[in-house]
């Protein structure tokens, strides 16, 4: 908007700025410049998906046109699961930054490390700490952008269909977890907003189960609830092409189950998960 203002400005002052001399020329062109660094601080400060969407503070999606970008123009269901994304996100990252009670579940030799804590209402949410052998493009190509073969690499899960593609960085999923051996609480489905941001060296991967009348709960499955959950991948300081893993487990697996049988898989579910994906990386880019 502001940059839109200082060029219409321009416009209709080009004729006396052709006849500007000296010191007035001078402060033409330091405003100039200083419009510019106000435009890379936004590019760069803020992460892209909101200028996409049109996110950016006093901006509507509209606004958030220019010459070289199509303007993504959301409808309200839409921006509905953006919302709900975005929400989904900063409930996990509050969760993460809450220091207090966490407690350790399992601390592997690898380094791995699984701490747990009880939130209000007495679910345990888990979280995972891993340093993974891939840059954070790389785990966020993996993780976000190839979703749907999550399978291909990862034998706990049977299935993951993206159900709609809402703007750049949020997608609706219905994923189905596997029936695997190991799995003590069997197959469950799963229908969640996936969101995406980026930030500097750090990539957020927030989610949360959302209910879809077009999508109900299936005859044969328990539609568990996942969320509000969150990824975070950061790119080591020191070598950018490993990554720091921090993965908030929050779920309600739904379904009669004793407590401790739940409090045991889940964290067991995240070591199986990291132990695919480390395996997914070594073996390249050849399964995709
Ligand atoms: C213990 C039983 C019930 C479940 C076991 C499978 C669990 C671990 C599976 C089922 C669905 C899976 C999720 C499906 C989709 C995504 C979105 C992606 O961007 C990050 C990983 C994430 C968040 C997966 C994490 C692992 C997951 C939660």
């Amino acid at each position: 908007m502001l940059p839109a203002v200082v060029k219409l400005c321009c416009g209709i002052s080009y004729p006396h700025l052709r006849s500007m001399a000296g010191l007035q020329r001078m402060a033409v062109a330091v405003i100039g410049q200083e419009m510019t660094h106000v435009q890379q601080w936004r590019r760069t400060r803020l992460p892209e998906w909101m200028d996409q969407m049109g996110l950016r503070a006093g901006l509507s999606h509209t606004e958030s046109k220019t010459e070289n970008r199509r303007p993504v123009t959301l409808n309200q269901e839409q921006q509905l699961f953006v919302q709900q994304g975005q929400e989904a996100m900063r409930r996990a990252l509050d969760i993460l930054e809450d220091k207090e009670g966490w407690q350790t579940e399992i601390a592997e030799d690898n380094g791995d490390v699984i701490c747990s804590k009880v939130m209000a209402g007495a679910r345990r949410v888990f979280r995972l700490e891993a340093i993974l052998e891939a840059s954070a493009e790389e785990l966020y190509d993996i993780l976000f952008v190839k979703v749907e073969e999550m399978h291909l690499w990862n034998p706990s899960i049977q299935h993951i269909k993206v159900l709609k593609h809402v703007g750049p960085e949020t997608v609706v999923t219905h994923e189905v977890s596997a029936e695997t051996t190991g799995n003590l609480i069997g197959q469950r489905d799963f229908v969640s907003v996936r969101h995406s941001c980026k930030d500097k060296s750090c990539i957020y991967l927030g989610g949360a189960a959302i209910q879809l009348e077009s999508f109900p709960p299936q005859k044969g499955f328990v539609r568990a609830e996942d969320g509000p959950t969150c990824i975070i991948i950061e790119a080591l300081a020191e070598d950018s092409r490993r990554s720091r893993f921090t993965w908030l487990l929050n779920m309600d697996v739904k379904g009669w189950l004793p407590k401790s049988i739940v409090n045991q898989a889940l964290p067991r579910a995240q070591l199986d998960f990291t132990r695919h994906l480390r395996r997914h990386l070594t073996a390249g880019p050849t399964l995709g």
